[in-house]
Parts: structure tokens; C-alpha cells; sequence
């Protein structure tokens, strides 16, 4: 078994879209990054690679690299699925929690589920998705950006 951790943050801004796992939220502000910024994958991707020994998403898709502009952070999140299926590994859980004030993710938390679960071919059930504010405290209270922490947990097929 391999346990890995993953924490990521972007800043809000305006004329951004706003999309967390994968769910575009409707909201008047989004997050800026090279990429959709899609925070919580992010932190997502980043525990899977900790998890493997793989250092981390920006070793791996560089943001000088304009391959990766306004790229689909799903769609790296199941590159490095790929890479993690071809190295044996197999996800066992999934937790995670976005740290933002505002807007409500509640609503979208389950598509959220879905969304990961299907990208790292699991069921939903193995995947777990909280929201806190920070009682208005910090950046993220002041609403100047989202966080996203995820912890995995892998096994390795071959070793038991
Ligand atoms: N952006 C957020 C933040 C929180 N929630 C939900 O509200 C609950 C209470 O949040 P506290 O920070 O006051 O503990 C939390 O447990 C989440 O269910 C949310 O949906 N979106
Ligand atoms: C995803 C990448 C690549 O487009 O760009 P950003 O969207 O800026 O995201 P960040 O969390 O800084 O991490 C890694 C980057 O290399």
C-alpha cells in the first residue's frame, strides 16, 4: 500500500471560468492558472503521483509548456491514471476537501464524485469530497483564492 498527499491553490479572479472537479460552477469570479485551474483535480493528481514516488503535476506538466494552456485538468488527471495502471497501482480511496468561503460547492459535490470516480476508474463510493470555509480567515476567507487538499491511498497489484 502507498499513501500520498496533494495540496494545491489558485487565486480568484474575474473573466475565469470557475471549475472544480471538473463541474464549471456558476460563480462571478473563477480561479487563474496556465490550465483551467481546476483546483481539487490538482490536488487529486499531485496525491496520486506522491503516492507512486512521481514527484508532482508540475514536474510533470510544465506551465512553460503552452501544450498545457487552458488544458482540461481531467484530461491530465487520466494520463497519469494511465501511468498509474501501466506501474500496477490501483486505487483504493480517495479524500479530499476544498477550502473556500465562498461560493457553496455542496450542491455540486456529488457530479464532483462522479466526475473522479470515472476519471480514475473506480466507484464513487472510494472517493470522498468535503468543503469548509475558513470562518472568513486567511486568503481563502478573504476570498482571494481555493484550496484543495487530497490524501490517496494505492495498491499495488503485484505486491499484496
Ligand atoms: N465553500 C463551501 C464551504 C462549506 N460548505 C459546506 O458547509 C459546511 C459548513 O462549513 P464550515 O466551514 O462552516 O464548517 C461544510 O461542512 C460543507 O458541507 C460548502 O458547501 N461550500
Ligand atoms: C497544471 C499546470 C500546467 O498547465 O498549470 P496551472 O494551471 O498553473 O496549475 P498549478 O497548480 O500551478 O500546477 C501545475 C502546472 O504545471
Amino acid at each position: 500500500m502507498k499513501i500520498g498527499i496533494g495540496y494545491d491553490v489558485h487565486a480568484l479572479a474575474s473573466n475565469r471560468k470557475l471549475i472544480i472537479g471538473g463541474v464549471q460552477i456558476p460563480y462571478e469570479m473563477g480561479l487563474y492558472g496556465h490550465s483551467d485551474a481546476d483546483v481539487l483535480v490538482h490536488a487529486v493528481m499531485d496525491s496520486l503521483l506522491g503516492a507512486m514516488g512521481q514527484g508532482d503535476i508540475g514536474k510533470m506538466f510544465p506551465d512553460t509548456d503552452d501544450k498545457y494552456k487552458d488544458a482540461d485538468s481531467r484530461e491530465l488527471l487520466r494520463q497519469i491514471v494511465k501511468y498509474m495502471k501501466n506501474s500496477g497501482f490501483k486505487l483504493c480511496n480517495l479524500d479530499a476537501v476544498i477550502i473556500a468561503q465562498k461560493p457553496k460547492m455542496s450542491l455540486f459535490i456529488e457530479e464532483m464524485r462522479k466526475n473522479l470516480a470515472c476519471d480514475m476508474e473506480t466507484e464513487v463510493s472510494n472517493i470522498n469530497i468535503k468543503a469548509t470555509t475558513t470562518e472568513k480567515l486567511g486568503f481563502e476567507g478573504r476570498g482571494e483564492g481555493i484550496a484543495a487538499q487530497a490524501v490517496c491511498l494505492l495498491e499495488n497489484k503485484e505486491k499484496h
